[in-house]
């Protein structure tokens, strides 16, 4: 029985189950999951009753008035149940197991249990691992149906509450993500990832794909982990700012000195005459004095010291006119008022956001969190990202090499662009050109990873099944995209056992597979992990030699910029630039990057590129 009674109170009193979801509804996406697994399917509903029939199942009314929550459907259920048990799933469910109907059933029976349950482990707000059943979801003898009706005629409405006395089974289930229900509006709207991939690329022509064009479809589609947890500021290094970080406290907190010097009024500087002040005492920082000099006087007072109070200027001592004794002379013009003072709050003011979420920390972060005092930081889960390389000519380093085999380098290649990234990585080896090896790899992928990197198959030859059975696993586009290297490409999500995972098919030439991932994977998996978006940030160089270039595809040519002689940068290709020829990608310190307008490139002339290594 599929529990679609409930007043939708959070969806906006809307009949949930029939919310349009990934082209359906979501009663209709639960039901397809609970339909195979049981002899007949019932539906609880008290309104649009039509509208559920029209699904193939029977449906059923609440025998109580007033939608009294889902017992009360399950107690009609019961009623009317024609076998003897009776297994129920709520209707916003469109992810339950596979196999959630089997599995209660084992659980029942070896234990003889009247009621079996699934409930899952997961995380609580401090990340430590709790219990979390889910009565919903129950495999049930309809022998407990005056248990039941006894309950609900003492008032109980508790979805677990009636189960008192009777042998109740727990399952435990490994895929907590699978039970997840959609509750609201903005719930159903992320889930439903918005639109459907041949939406986005529709008037779009697959064979001709501009890159451009390809990464909005992309961008477009991909949606972020939702997954957050705590960790000690260290660890934070390199992963995503979950939420906004408000600063607790101003930075500084007081006004202090910039500089090793005099503190005094500047109120009393004289445009024309030396200003001479008396050394009242020494503030140092973290210890001030808690002497306030007034008119005449100074404190003298080192850098990071708070501030006096009556006091606003600082004369560095190096520019003092002349310190002796117990006094210091001011030279005309030689400091002005407020000079040399760091103002409270200047850094960072208390309740403003110090960094925002989806930021990346790196090496300043990291200080600028300790600075605020704060010890943990909130930030995405990683991301899981399994790949695998295809092909049966593909040995792995270790192996002897056969006749017309290659060392499988991709794999090497993906391990460290996904690893740069800070992605959990399941390295799921060489998957032969095999149509049922491919298809248990990929399905294998869904269920482990949020995204699957392959490389190889996704070209038309005659020993590539990648496309075909990537296509029957779920929403996949093909492309051939305006491109050098890296021309066809796979890209969609794809599902299986109730997980789905999003899919970067890319080229198997091992240069390719690298320009692919950079320009393609790796700014959708960031998005995926939370980050902002970030921006190619192209440097001009001049071209040393004459590079031949169409217009109409863009070309990512491997370069080497350095410094000449008068101080411009400039840019030589790496040589041979086949697709294969991985030894271009090592030699390069950047891509030169020729984009679709533009045309062969004369010696002199300024490029575009995107420098490998960075600063930080
Ligand atoms: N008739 C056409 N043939 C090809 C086209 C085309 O448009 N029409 N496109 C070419 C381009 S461009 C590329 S790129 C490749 C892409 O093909 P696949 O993705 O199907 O890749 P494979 O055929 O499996 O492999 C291509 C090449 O790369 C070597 N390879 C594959 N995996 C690895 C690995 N893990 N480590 C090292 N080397 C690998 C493989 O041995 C092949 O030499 O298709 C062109 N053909
Ligand atoms: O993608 Mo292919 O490598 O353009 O040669
Ligand atoms: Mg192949």
């Amino acid at each position: 029985m599929l529990l679609a009674g409930g007043r939708g109170s959070r969806m906006g009193n809307v009949d949930k189950g029939l919310q349009p979801f990934r082209g359906a509804t979501l009663a209709a996406h639960a039901l397809r999951r609970l339909a195979p697994q049981v002899a007949a399917v019932t539906i609880s509903a008290n309104r649009n009753r039509e509208a559920y029939a029209a699904l193939g199942a029977t449906v059923l009314a609440d025998e109580l008035p007033g939608f009294e929550g889902p017992l009360a459907g399950l107690q009609a259920g019961l009623r009317h149940c024609a076998t003897p048990l009776l297994a129920t799933a709520p209707c916003d469910s469109p992810f339950l197991p596979e196999d959630l109907v089997q599995r209660l059933r084992e659980a029942l029976l070896a234990q003889d249990a009247d009621v079996a349950l699934a409930v899952t482990i997961e995380a609580d707000g401090d990340g430590a691992a709790r219990k979390q059943p889910h009565p919903v979801f129950a495999l049930m003898k309809t022998a407990v149906l005056p248990q039941l009706d006894a309950y609900l005629a003492r008032s109980g409405r508790k979805m677990g509450g009636w189960h008192d006395g009777l042998k109740v089974a727990e399952v435990l289930f490994n895929d907590a993500a699978a039970f997840r229900n959609i509750n609201t509006p903005e719930e159903l709207q992320r889930e439903d990832g918005a639109q459907r991939l041949q939406d986005l690329a529709d008037g779009l022509d697959p064979h001709a794909m501009p890159v451009r064009r390809a990464r909005q479809v992309i961008d477009g589609f991909v949606r972020p982990v939702r997954g957050v947890e705590k960790v000690a500021l260290r660890a934070a290094l390199g992963r995503v700012l979950a939420e906004d970080i408000i600063s607790p406290i101003s930075v500084p907190a007081h006004d202090n000195s910039a500089m090793d010097g005099f503190a005094f009024a500047g109120a009393q500087l004289s445009p024309d005459h030396p200003t001479r002040l008396k050394v009242i005492g020494t503030d140092f920082a973290g210890r001030p004095s808690g002497l306030h000099p007034g008119p005449g006087q100074c404190l003298r007072i080192m850098t990071g010291a708070v501030m006096p109070a009556g006091c606003d200027t600082v004369l560095a001592q190096e520019h003092a006119a002349g310190i002796e004794d117990d006094c210091v002379t001011i030279a005309p013009r030689s400091v002005r008022a407020g000079d040399n003072r760091r103002l409270k709050g200047e850094d960072l003011m208390a309740g403003h956001p110090a960094l925002t979420a989806g930021k990346i920390v790196r090496p300043a972060d990291l200080g600028l969190i300790a600075s605020l005092g704060i010890a943990e930081v909130a930030v995405r889960r990683r991301l899981r990202v399994a790949f695998f390389s295809t092909g049966d000519e593909l040995r792995s380093v270790g192996e002897p090499l056969a006749q017309g085999c290659v060392y499988d380098s991709n794999r090497y290649t993906l391990f460290g662009m996904l690893t740069r990234l800070g992605c959990e990585l399941v390295d799921m080896g060489i998957v032969q050109d095999d149509p049922a090896a491919l298809e248990a790899a990929l399905r294998d992928a869904c269920q482990s990873a949020d995204a699957i990197v392959t490389s190889g198959g996704v070209s038309a030859g005659a020993a590539d099944y990648t496309r075909d059975i990537m296509a029957r696993l779920g929403d996949v586009a093909f492309w051939t995209i305006g491109m050098r290297p890296g021309r066809p490409m796979a890209f969609g999500r794809i599902g299986a056992a109730g997980h789905d995972a999003f899919l970067f098919g890319l080229p198997g030439n091992p240069v390719a597979v690298m320009v692919s991932f950079y320009f393609f994977a790796r700014p959708a998996l960031l998005q995926m992990m939370g980050a902002a978006a970030p921006a190619d940030v192209l440097a001009k160089a001049c071209s040393v030699e004459a590079i031949r270039k169409k217009p109409g595809r863009t070309e990512f040519q491997r370069g080497i910029v350095s410094i000449a002689a008068d101080g411009r940068r400039e840019v030589r290709l790496t040589g041979a630039q086949g697709s294969g020829i991985l030894r271009s990608m090592t030699e390069a310190n950047c891509i030169v990057v020729l984009s679709d307008e533009q045309g062969n490139v004369a010696p002199g002339d300024a490029v575009e590129v995107l420098m490998f290594e960075g600063l930080v």
